[in-house]
């Protein structure tokens, strides 16, 4: 009989099991305290307990270990500086989903040479979050496939599905399980309604195929996400500005749920400019002097040195601290932004 089966498949090789990574690096407690506190931080944020504005701000993407802790060990401090006015999370973001082709993140090609060595991108994924969140900085990442949360999720404080797979029933159903509130993102032409029902169906229990902790494949049920919200982004247009807002205010509003959002400096809202992040930024800042309530966060994407790269030919020949995905602002302009948001914020607190 004619093979029927794998015709279009070249390799498959057996990675080890979430557990036998969690047995390798386990959570220490100095970390799961910044896990657990930054999960009930952003959740207070979501329901208005905690005031603050929730600041989710770093690479586009984690390329290099050396240099994200170098931006993690800056941002840890500058989170402890203006810790009454903002709650900052940093963006440790390992997958990257493609408009067609191109590098798809740390945990499918660590090495960035086509070999896909997904054991090792999982391994130094796991041991760069449990580091960052050592240093008492929470961490924020998009999941995108959906056996990664297994190896990675315990690790997390926020977590992202991304525009292009806000209508994947995949994705909702994954989300419905996480432990960490996430952000749903409007899709890339704008459309603002599949976030907001992929937010409902999240809220949801589900029951799916999933892998169990041992690698086997399983049916997962869960409980749903309580704490799903709207993150725009930008579409065919920007969607940041005051009467964008209030159009997803009605959404939100017509789907009963919290009035609570983020708005994406970069992506679609910055034309993938980083200097037109600022712009973004500063007219969030002024809705909020205005009497905003509904803006409860931005995220921005920020590293080292402002910029991008093209993705290397030979990894050895990086620009360190440079994005080698979409632009980001440099550290400096990150400090400057920052410090300004939080005296808007400090301000606006003084007047409540
Ligand atoms: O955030 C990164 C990119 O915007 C996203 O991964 C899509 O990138 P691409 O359009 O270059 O594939
Ligand atoms: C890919 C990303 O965003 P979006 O899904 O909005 O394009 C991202 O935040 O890295």
């Amino acid at each position: 009989m004619e093979q029927l089966h794998d015709l279009r498949v070249s390799r498959i090789i057996r990675l080890s099991s979430p557990r036998e990574f969690k047995e390798k690096l386990p959570v220490d407690e100095q970390a799961a305290a910044t896990i657990v506190n930054g999960r009930r931080e952003v959740e207070n944020i979501l329901t208005g307990k905690d005031r603050r504005m929730l600041v989710i701000v770093g690479p586009c993407s984690i390329h290099d270990m050396d240099s994200a802790l170098e931006y993690a060990r800056k941002l840890a401090a500058l989170r402890i500086e203006l810790k009454d006015d903002l709650c900052i999370l940093m963006r440790v973001y390992f997958e990257k989903p493609r408009t067609t082709v191109g590098w798809k993140g740390f945990i499918n090609d660590p090495h960035l040479d086509d070999t896909y060595d997904i054991e090792h991108g999982l391994f130094y994924a796991r041991k760069l979050l449990l580091e960052i969140n050592q240093m008492g900085l929470p961490a924020a990442t998009e999941f995108l496939d959906p056996i990664s949360p297994q190896y990675v999720a315990d690790v997390v404080s926020w977590a992202a599905i991304g525009a292009r797979t806000i209508e994947s029933q995949t994705h909702r159903q994954m989300a419905s399980g996480l432990s960490m509130p996430v952000g749903f993102k409007n899709s890339t032409d704008g459309r603002i309604n599949v976030a907001v029902d992929a937010i409902r169906s999240a809220m949801h229990p589900h029951s799916f195929l999933g892998i169990d902790p041992d690698g086997y494949s399983s049916v997962i049920t869960t409980k749903g996400n309580p704490f799903g919200h709207l993150v725009l982004r930008g579409g065919d247009k920007p969607n940041y500005d005051a009467k964008s807002i209030a159009l997803a205010e009605s959404w939100i509003t017509k789907a009963g749920l919290e009035q609570s959002l983020l708005v994406d400096c970069s992506h679609a809202n910055s034309g993938k400019k980083h200097e037109q992040q600022l712009k973004v930024w500063e007219d969030v800042l002024k809705q909020k002097t205005e009497g905003n309530r509904s803006i409860i966060g931005v995220m921005i994407e920020s590293n080292i040195c402002a910029g991008n790269q093209p993705f290397p030919e030979e990894p050895g020949k990086l620009r360190y601290g440079v994005s080698i995905t979409d632009e980001c602002i440099s550290w400096e302009e990150t400090e400057r932004m920052l410090r300004e948001g939080a005296a808007v914020m400090r301000t606006l607190a003084g007047k409540h």
